[in-house]
């Protein structure tokens, strides 16, 4: 007789985390457009969650909601649906999936909320259809979405090459305090690299990650971690919104272990030594009138995961 067909689940709950860049180094442009990269990711405690839930067959249906929701469409143009309809066309999937998107991440700030909401997609859609894909299987596919998608899946500590979609874990002890600086509006990713391109030069091949912030990691030691934080998509960004000069010289006002833009920018990530420091950051930078808002994260954290079935 037969195996009787059982229902699939009715909805599958996702997380995947924000990512801040503790090195990026930027080569000259290939041929195909993008920079080479050499970089190490930290997946920090900001997380977009994803609701993935049966739908009828061929249908992807989005709703967003929560930090900027009004500023991600909500179509075939959000990187969610471009993620459920790769999984389904390369899988041979006629099932159809309704996604619920609530962001924590704020829209176009340099953490990778959008390619968090694309790997939690993944993640959820695969569990909601029965896939049975792991992580492993699921990272090429991140990776044609986007240069910051294998990361959201792989999470933890992370060194990047490639045009950053090639992910390794990297050796790391210890967890960091950082305090999160959002600024009021956005930087296009691709406008940041163009001007980084203007700016010139990049420096020389090979573009690695230095030997100090490899072994600063190894320690676990935020004090040596700060000095070794670097950015070169950092002089960019503060050419397109000067006011982040004023954010980023508060470092020192307040003694931070170090600062650093977050990949594309504009959100300013500082480093602190404790909880306390940075309860006391988050209050002054709030009532600083230089950012939108702050927020205490800590690093690192899991990538995307399954909260529940
Ligand atoms: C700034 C970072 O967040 C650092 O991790 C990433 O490099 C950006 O990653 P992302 O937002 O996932 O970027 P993608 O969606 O892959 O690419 C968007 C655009 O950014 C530029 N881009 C991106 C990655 C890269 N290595 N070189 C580039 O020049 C290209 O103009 C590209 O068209
Ligand atoms: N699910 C999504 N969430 C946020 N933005 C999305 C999403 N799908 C498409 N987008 C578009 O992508 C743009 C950038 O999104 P995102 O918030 O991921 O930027 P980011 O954090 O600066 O990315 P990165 O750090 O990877 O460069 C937005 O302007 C938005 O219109």
């Amino acid at each position: 007789m037969a195996e009787p067909i059982l229902p699939g689940p009715l909805a599958v709950r996702v997380r995947a985390p924000a990512k801040i860049n503790l090195t990026l180094r930027v080569g000259p442009a290939r041929p195909d457009g993008f920079h080479p990269l050499a970089t190490v990711y930290q997946a920090v405690s900001l997380y977009e969650e994803v609701i993935a839930m049966p739908a009828e067959p061929g249908v992807i249906d989005i709703r967003v909601s929560g930090e900027g929701a009004d500023q991600v469409p909500a179509d075939d143009r959000n990187l969610a649906h471009r993620a459920a309809a790769l999984l389904a066309r390369r899988t041979g999937m006629s099932l159809g999936v309704r996604l619920s998107i609530n962001k924590s991440v704020p829209v176009a700030a340099g953490l990778a909320g959008g390619s968090a909401d694309a790997a939690a997609t993944l993640l959820a859609c695969s569990v909601l259809w029965e896939l049975d894909l792991d992580h492993e299987e699921l990272l090429p596919l991140a990776a044609e979405l986007g240069s910051d998608v294998p990361f959201a899946l792989l999470g933890g500590t992370a060194v990047g090459s490639g045009r950053g979609e090639a992910v390794a874990p990297a050796l790391a002890r210890g967890s960091y305090h950082w305090v999160l600086a959002f600024a009021d509006g956005g930087l296009s990713t691709p406008a940041v690299y163009r001007r980084y391109d203007e700016l010139g030069p990049t420096p020389p091949e090979p573009f690695e990650v230095s030997a100090g912030l490899m072994n600063a990691l190894r320690s676990g030691d935020a004090r040596r971690l700060g000095p070794e934080l670097i950015n070169d998509l950092q002089a960019p960004a503060l050419d397109l919104m000067p006011s982040l000069r004023k954010l980023v010289a508060l470092a020192e006002e307040y003694q931070a272990l170090g600062v650093v833009v977050s990949g594309s920018g504009p959100t300013v990530a500082f480093l602190v030594e404790s909880e306390a420091d940075a309860v006391d950051l988050t209050v002054a930078l709030s009532g600083s009138g230089l950012c939108r808002s702050a927020r205490y994260v800590t690093g690192p954290v899991q990538g995307a995961r399954v909260l529940g079935v």
